[in-house]
């Protein structure tokens, strides 16, 4: 694409940060599970407070100075950039489910079942977190690892540690990454060495850690306290209810826990719970089942449980990279999820999931639901690129109840995209070559299908590029 006389004046001006952001070319998003939206001339202006104020999907490139001209702007007034074939926007990726303390341990303890696994790997790894200086060199590593990979926003559980939680909330404050962080609770079935060690102690720490949060960013613009009761294992009745009292006294925060992972959690929680017929009763029962509530895994959900996750409007944490690498091949009922019109992102589960990359997830996704269209015969029909790279995106901000915020492209949103180059020497990895005759539909799949992070060359969150 060449340039306008506009933006070749834009770019001869100097740069100025705080100047608005345009980019005029190719826009990528979604708007439904099913439709993404293929713009290929299109303009986004981005105010200095990180809200689009421009959208336009059709305006070709000898319109864009009068356009930009009746809409007062003048030469030297925007930072512009237009995208060349083969580069394009698209919505920063949303991980819905992150174990920020197991960002070191990824890839390790492959195969083994997940008590055995958190006794043996986990517990030992996140206590390191009381060591406050390892906390701010890997969870500063973790970010923006994270960042790099194009997670605008993350999901984070930290470890137990009220400190350490706190340093994870600055630092994603810091570098500018979206991110609801959690100080875990787990006060039981975990050794002296990883837990709480009471109820109170559990309880005030996550006040503490919630106030932190509220005096660093008062309006959660970017970083939002979420209660973290790890699972039912590990937190008695008495922490479970007392996070529902915070969740009911404080009802902006959104609650984050694992739910039907796997036969042997179903199997224990049972036994420590045997009051209740199903998971579903036994959160809603605590007041942890609310439409701000994000379930993790949900392999085995049934009908009765299904219908309390739509009643009660939580979201679902689609995590197929560590389900389908545990001690089992755990397989999510996605299709049926979206049937219901239950809402369902996508998770890196860093570090039961061996990889940092949303791109990563999808593709597994995509693995999981065709081994599941298979075993049905059918019946569950696979994952579609559009719904994966829709679970990616805005599917994911609607879990994170963002969707009016975040998630695709729109007048009034915050501006939390990537910029996609596909195509220069620079950042040619492990990409599927584009070839002359691609259309852009074609180089979309591919970048689903064969790029890594060297092709998300720039990270933006609220208009602030942090990569
Ligand atoms: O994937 C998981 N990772 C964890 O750390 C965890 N804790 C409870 N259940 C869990 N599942």
């Amino acid at each position: 694409m060449g340039l306008s006389d506009f933006a070749q004046a834009t770019l001869d001006a100097p740069a100025d940060a705080d100047l608005p952001l345009a980019f005029h070319g190719t826009i990528i998003h979604s708007l439904t599970p099913q439709q993404v939206e293929i713009i290929e001339e299109g303009l986004i202006i981005v105010g200095s407070n990180g809200i689009i104020t421009h959208f336009h999907k059709n305006l070709p490139l000898d319109k864009l100075d009068s356009f930009l001209v009746e809409h007062d702007f003048t030469p030297g007034s925007l930072n512009i950039q237009m995208l060349k074939r083969g580069e394009f926007l698209v919505p920063g990726f949303v991980d819905t489910h992150n174990h920020a303390p197991q960002w070191a341990q990824r890839g390790i303890g492959r195969g083994q079942l997940l008590i055995d696994w958190l006794n043996k790997t986990t517990f030992p790894h996140e206590s390191k977190f009381k060591d406050h200086d390892y906390a701010w060199r890997t969870y500063t590593s973790c970010v923006k690892g994270f960042v790099r990979q194009g997670i605008t926003t993350a999901c984070y559980y930290g470890s137990f540690h009220g400190p350490a939680t706190k340093i994870l909330a600055d630092i994603c404050q810091k570098l500018g990454q979206r991110a609801f962080v959690g100080k875990c609770n787990m006060n039981r079935n975990a050794p002296d060495y990883c837990r709480d060690m009471t109820v109170e102690e559990s309880l005030e720490s996550t006040r503490d850690f919630i106030d932190h949060v509220r005096r660093i960013d008062p309006n959660f613009e970017l970083v939002t306290p979420i209660l973290t009761p790890r699972f039912a294992i590990s937190c008695d009745g008495e922490v479970l209810a007392g996070l529902g009292q915070i969740a009911a006294e404080q009802p902006d925060l959104p609650i984050q826990t694992h739910f039907d992972e796997a036969e042997q959690e179903m199997e224990v929680t049972k036994q420590l719970f045997p009051e209740f017929k199903s998971e579903a009763d036994l959160y809603d029962h605590f007041g942890l089942m609310t439409d701000r509530t994000i379930l993790a895994h949900c392999i085995f959900c049934g009908e009765y449980e299904m219908q309390r996750i739509k009643e009660r409007n939580c979201g679902v944490a689609h995590c197929p990279i560590s389900t389908s690498t545990g001690g089992f091949f755990g397989v999510a009922p996605i299709r049926e999820y979206l049937r219901r019109e239950i809402k369902v992102g996508l998770g890196t589960d860093s570090g039961g999931g061996y990889s940092s990359s949303i791109l990563d997830a999808m593709r597994l996704a995509f693995v999981i639901s065709n081994a599941r269209a298979t075993a049905t015969k059918g019946k569950d029909p696979e994952l579609s690129l559009q719904e994966g790279f829709y679970l990616a995106t805005l599917g994911g901000a609607q879990v994170c109840g963002l969707e009016k915020k975040i998630g695709n492209f729109g007048e009034g949103k915050i501006f939390d995209a990537l910029l996609i180059d596909t195509v220069s020497d620079k950042y040619r990895g492990i990409i599927a070559p584009i070839e002359d005759e691609d259309s852009t539909e074609t180089i979309f799949e591919k970048f689903l299908m064969t790029a890594d992070d060297r092709n998300i060359v720039d990270v933006y969150v609220k208009g602030r590029q942090i990569k």
